[in-house]
């Protein structure tokens, strides 16, 4: 079995290549200002010159103004969207172009129930839930919410590090991973270490599998 890697939130050129190096699959770029993680359409440029073919270059929203995901569209050459608030499949499907959805795990059933809403998604990806903040928490959810039935692919993010993904492998098996703070110096900034570790980990999880 093999598990892509989404690295998100970056914010330096030097990062993207830490990730590309390490073997990361995609990359996303934040465009929600209320992040420590958030880029501007210059900022998210420069960075994506340096994304090779190949990886899935990947801008995150968060309960934008059309015209926003738009001027980002215009500007960046994006792969995939991802929705990470509260975006009805309307919304998401009004762009035409492939977009991911993510849903902030509180309770039973709200996958379930997300897979149905959500089917001409190329992906879901499951965070944890916080009353305060949308994403990028540094926090993990049960994990045996996740249903074993899955139309599209699961994304796992939430709380994953080099320490706890090859469990979060072994028990989820999902599509991909999803990570931030848990390969993070600071937020916003990646460690190359912290990155090696955690593809690390990946490679020796899905090899033994
Ligand atoms: O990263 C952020 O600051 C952020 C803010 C608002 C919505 C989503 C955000 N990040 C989303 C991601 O894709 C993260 O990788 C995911 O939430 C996992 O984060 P972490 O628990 O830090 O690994």
């Amino acid at each position: 079995m093999i598990t892509r890697v989404k690295i998100c939130g970056l914010t330096r050129p030097e990062d993207i290549d830490a990730a590309v190096a390490a073997g990361a699959d995609a990359i996303g770029l934040v465009f929600y200002q209320p992040s420590p993680r958030s880029v501007t359409i210059d900022q998210a440029k420069a960075l994506a010159a340096r994304v090779p073919a190949f990886v899935t270059l990947t801008g995150l929203f968060v309960n934008p103004p059309v015209d926003e995901v738009r001027q980002v569209l215009d500007q960046v050459p994006l792969d995939l969207l991802q929705f990470h608030g509260d975006e009805s499949p309307q919304f998401c499907n009004s762009f035409g172009r492939r977009w991911i959805k993510a849903v902030r795990v509180r309770e039973a059933g709200q996958i379930e129930m997300a897979f149905g809403q959500y089917a001409n998604a190329s992906g879901l990806l499951v965070d944890a839930w916080d009353p305060q903040r949308y994403g990028g928490t540094g926090q993990s959810f049960n994990w045996d919410l996740i249903p074993k039935e899955r139309p599209i692919p699961l994304i796992l993010a939430g709380g994953l590090s080099s320490a706890n993904v090859a469990g979060a492998i072994g028990q989820v098996r999902p599509w991909a991973v999803d990570v931030s703070g848990g390969v993070e110096s600071a937020k916003g900034k990646k460690d190359a270490t912290k990155l090696t570790e955690f593809f690390n980990e990946v490679r020796r999880v899905c090899k033994t599998d």
